[in-house]
C-alpha cells in the first residue's frame, strides 16, 4: 500500500466518511485551502481559502495571472506542496499520484540526454506499463503530436518540441487524471487544436479528467469548466459559456478583467466594513496537513525501471563516468609517486681544507688514514647527494645565501690528526683537536624535511664512516656509538615511511569524497531538471530514489575501490599487514558514508554551485583534523576533542592499525572504526529523509 493509501485510509475514519462518499463523485475537491510561502516579514499568501470542484470527466482550465499560484494549486493537489491549512480530495483520496495521474509539470523535467523512445518507456516503465504497450502508445502520441524521430534526443530538439514529449510522457499511461501546466505553450495553433481535440475525446470516451493551466485566456472557451484565479481565490468557478452569457461578451479575456475590478472593489469595501474577516476564516479551515509517512513502499517496477534509467544515464554521459574512475587512479598513482619517499640530489656545497686535490682523495679507511675527511665525503655521497666542490667557505657560504645549495660542509685542514687524536686521547683530547675534528655544517632550513633528512643523511654516514674506521683500527664501533639499542619495531618498519602513514587516510578521503561528488552531481542533476519530482507523482517514494542510487553509485564505488586498493597495494606494494576483506569492508563503508554524505548534500542544498562549496568545504577541514597528513596528537587539544567527532577519524586509525599492525576486528581501534563510520552513515540518511520531509512544504 503506497504513502498516499496510508493516508487515505486514516481519514476514512469519523467526519469524514460520509464525506468522501461525496467526494467520490468528483475527480478533485478543494476547501478551504490557505498556503503561504515565507515567515512574517516575508509573508507571501497564494491560496486564501480557496475552494475548488472538479467533476470527473470533464475539462477543467485553470487561469489566473502570472504568478497567482496555479503551479503552487496543482503541487498541493498532487501532494508535492503542503497546504497550511484546507482539504483536498483527489480521486476519493487524500493525495493521488502512480497509474492514476499523469502529470505535464511547468519545466521540461526530462532527461536531456535520452531519445524520446528511452523517455516515454522510462514514465511507462515507472507506472508499470509493458514495454510492448508502451511502443504502441509511443506510435500513437508520435504521430499525434507530430514528433519528430523517437530515436532523436531530448537535447536535440526545439523547444516546442521538448514541450510536446513532455506531454507525450503525461499521456503514455492514458491516466485517469491528467494534470497538465500550460500544456500548449511553444505550440503552433494546428497543433494546439489537435491537442485540444484529443483532450476533449479521452473526457468523452475514456472518462478522463482533466486540469490545465494556461496563458491564452481565450483557448479556453473549449473547457468545460473554469476557475478564475486571482489573489488567492476564485473569482468565478462556471463553465465558459455561461460566463459569456453572464457579462454579454464574447472574450473570456473581458470576463477576467471585470470579475477582478469587481474583486477589487469588494476587497476595499470588506476591509472598510469588516476587519479581522479573513483570519477568522482562515482559522475556521480546518488544518488538514498531509502527513507523510517514510514508511518502506518498495514497488519492482520502480525499482527496475530507475536502475534502467540510472544506467542509461551513465551510458550517455560516459566521458564523465569514465573521468569518475580515472581520478582515483590518477589520484593514488600522484600520492604512490609524489608523497613520502627520501628526497634525492640533494646540492650541497663542500669545502675540504685537508686536501684540495680531489684526484688525490683517498677514500680507503685505514687506522693510519691521512685523508680520513675522504672517506667521510665518500660515505656522505652515498645519501645520494649532489656535491658542488668550493675553495673557501666564503664562497660556500655564498651559494647557501643564493639558493644554490642548501647546505655547506666545510672540513679542517688537520681534520684527520685532529679526529685520530680525538679518539685515542678521549678523556684527555685537547680543545683544539676537539675544535679541528668538528665538521662546520650550514643549512638552509626553509624546507623542514629538507633540513631533516640532511642532517640524518650526515649523521647515518657519520656513523657507518667511524664504524668501519673504528673496526681497521681493531676498535669497537659500539664506544663512539650513541648509546641506544634500538630493537626490530613491534609494528612497523625499521625506517618508518610516511606514505603509509599517510595511506589509509588517503584511501579512505578518496573513496569518500569521489563518493559524495557522484551521488551529489547525480542527484541535483535529477531534481534540477525536475525529473524527481516528476517520478514522485508517478509514485516512486524516497526510499526507492535511495535504494536505486545507492545500487548505482556503489556500482561505480566497487570499480574505484578496486582501482585504489589494487594501485597502492599491488602496483605500489605499500604495507598490508592485515586481512585485506577488513580493508575493503572498511572502504565500502566509507564509500557509503561518502553517498549519504552526498544525499544530505544534494537534499540540503538546491544548486551544483552550492554542492561543490559544501562537499569542498568539508574536505579541507576532514582531511586537517581527521590525523590523515599530521598525528592527532599533535594538534591544540580543543581540535583533539573535535577530531573525534569527525567520520573520517575512527576509520583512518582502524584502517592503519589493520594495514600496519595486522590487527583484527576485536582490536577496539578497528571496530570502532567500523561503528564510527557506521553511525555517521545513518546520522547522514537521516538528515537527508529529514530534509526531503521539511522541504517538501
Ligand atoms: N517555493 C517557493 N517559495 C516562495 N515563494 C514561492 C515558492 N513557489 C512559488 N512561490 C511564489 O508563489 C506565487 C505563486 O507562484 P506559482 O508558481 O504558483 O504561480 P503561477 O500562477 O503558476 O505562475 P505562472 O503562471 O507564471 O506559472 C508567486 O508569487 C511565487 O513567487
Amino acid at each position: 500500500m503506497s504513502t498516499c493509501d496510508n493516508i487515505a485510509m486514516e481519514n476514512f475514519h469519523g467526519q469524514f466518511y460520509s464525506s468522501l462518499q461525496r467526494d467520490r463523485e468528483y475527480a478533485i475537491r478543494v476547501r478551504h485551502a490557505h498556503k503561504q510561502y515565507g515567515t512574517n516579514k516575508n509573508l507571501c499568501v497564494v491560496l486564501d481559502g480557496l475552494s475548488m470542484t472538479v467533476p470527473k470527466g470533464i475539462i477543467y482550465g485553470l487561469l489566473g495571472a502570472s504568478g497567482c499560484g496555479k503551479t503552487t494549486l496543482l503541487g498541493c493537489i498532487l501532494a508535492r506542496r503542503r497546504l497550511n491549512s484546507g482539504e483536498i480530495w483527489a480521486l476519493g483520496g487524500s493525495c493521488v499520484k502512480g497509474a492514476r495521474v499523469g502529470y505535464m509539470p511547468q519545466e521540461l523535467a526530462l532527461y536531456q540526454e535520452f531519445t524520446i523512445r528511452e523517455t516515454l518507456h522510462y514514465f511507462g516503465g515507472l507506472v508499470g506499463m509493458r514495454a510492448k504497450k508502451i511502443e504502441d502508445r509511443l506510435n500513437f502520441l508520435s504521430n499525434l503530436l507530430m514528433l519528430p524521430s523517437v530515436d532523436k534526443k531530448v537535447a536535440d530538439l526545439s523547444g516546442g518540441q521538448q514541450r510536446r514529449v513532455s506531454l507525450a510522457s503525461a499521456l503514455v499511461h492514458e491516466p485517469e487524471l491528467l494534470i497538465l501546466d500550460e500544456p500548449t505553450v511553444g505550440v503552433d495553433p494546428v497543433l494546439r487544436q489537435i491537442i485540444w481535440d484529443h483532450l476533449v475525446d479521452i473526457t468523452q470516451t475514456k472518462g478522463t479528467t482533466v486540469i490545465m493551466t494556461s496563458h491564452y485566456i481565450d483557448e479556453m472557451r473549449q473547457a468545460h469548466l473554469i476557475g478564475l484565479m486571482r489573489g488567492g481565490r476564485f473569482l468565478a468557478e462556471e463553465s465558459p459559456r455561461d460566463l459569456l452569457v453572464k457579462f454579454s461578451t464574447d472574450s473570456l479575456e473581458e470576463v477576467f478583467l471585470r470579475l477582478s475590478a469587481n474583486q477589487i472593489l469588494m476587497k476595499e469595501n470588506e476591509s472598510n466594513d469588516m476587519p479581522g474577516k479573513r483570519d477568522s476564516l482562515t482559522q475556521r479551515s480546518q488544518n488538514l496537513v498531509e502527513k507523510s509517512h517514510f514508511l518502506p513502499s518498495i514497488h519492482w517496477d520502480h525499482l527496475r525501471t530507475l536502475l534502467w534509467i540510472n544506467g542509461l544515464w551513465m551510458l550517455r554521459n560516459l566521458p564523465v563516468v569514465l573521468f569518475m574512475l580515472l581520478l582515483p587512479l590518477v589520484q593514488m598513482s600522484l600520492f604512490c609517486s609524489a608523497i613520502g619517499h627520501n628526497p634525492k640530489g640533494l646540492t650541497v656545497a663542500i669545502v675540504n681544507y685537508e686536501t684540495q686535490n680531489l684526484s688525490n682523495c683517498d677514500t680507503t679507511l685505514a687506522c693510519n688514514s691521512s685523508t680520513l675527511s675522504c672517506g667521510y665525503l665518500y660515505y656522505l655521497k652515498g645519501k645520494d647527494l649532489n656535491f658542488v666542490y668550493y675553495e673557501s667557505d666564503y664562497e660556500a657560504t655564498n651559494s647557501v645565501l643564493k639558493g644554490k645549495t642548501y647546505a655547506s660542509i666545510v672540513i679542517k685542514s688537520n681534520y684527520t690528526t685532529a679526529l685520530q687524536a680525538r679518539i685515542a686521547e678521549w678523556r684527555d683530547a685537547e680543545p683544539w683537536d676537539i675544535t679541528a675534528s668538528e665538521i662546520d655544517v650550514l643549512r638552509d632550513t626553509t624546507s623542514k624535511d629538507i633540513a631533516t633528512f640532511l642532517k640524518i643523511y650526515m649523521y647515518e654516514s657519520f656513523r657507518d664512516f667511524i664504524g668501519g674506521y673504528l673496526e681497521s683500527c681493531d676498535y669497537s664501533p659500539r664506544v663512539v656509538a650513541v648509546p641506544f639499542q634500538w630493537k626490530k619495531p613491534v609494528y612497523g618498519l625499521n625506517y618508518p615511511n610516511f606514505t603509509d602513514f599517510v595511506n589509509p587516510g588517503m584511501i579512505l578521503t578518496t573513496i569518500f569524497f569521489l563518493s559524495v561528488a557522484l551521488t551529489a552531481g547525480a542527484m541535483l542533476i535529477q531534481r534540477n531538471q525536475g525529473s524527481i519530482e516528476r517520478a514522485m507523482v508517478s509514485g516512486v517514494t524516497p526510499i526507492e530514489l535511495l535504494i536505486t542510487h545507492i545500487i548505482t553509485q556503489f556500482v561505480l564505488m566497487m570499480v574505484q575501490l578496486t582501482i585504489v586498493l589494487v594501485w597502492s597495494f599491488v602496483i605500489f606494494e605499500l604495507t598490508l599487514n592485515g586481512s585485506v576483506l577488513l580493508v575493503t569492508l572498511l572502504s565500502i563503508l566509507t564509500g557509503f558514508c561518502g553517498m549519504c554524505f552526498g544525499f544530505a548534500i544534494s537534499c540540503g542544498v538546491d544548486s551544483e554551485r552550492m554542492a561543490t562549496y559544501t562537499a569542498l568545504g568539508s574536505l579541507f577541514p576532514l582531511v586537517m583534523l581527521s590525523g590523515i597528513v599530521w598525528p592527532i596528537e599533535g594538534m591544540h587539544y580543543l581540535l583533539q576533542l573535535c577530531s573525534i567527532f569527525l567520520p573520517l577519524t575512527k576509520a583512518t586509525e582502524s584502517l592503519r592499525s589493520i594495514l600496519q599492525r595486522g590487527w583484527g576486528i576485536t582490536s577496539p581501534v578497528v571496530y570502532m572504526g567500523f561503528i564510527s563510520i557506521t553511525v555517521w552513515s545513518l546520522i547522514f540518511l537521516l538528515f537527508s529523509i529529514v530534509l526531503l520531509k521539511v522541504k517538501k512544504g
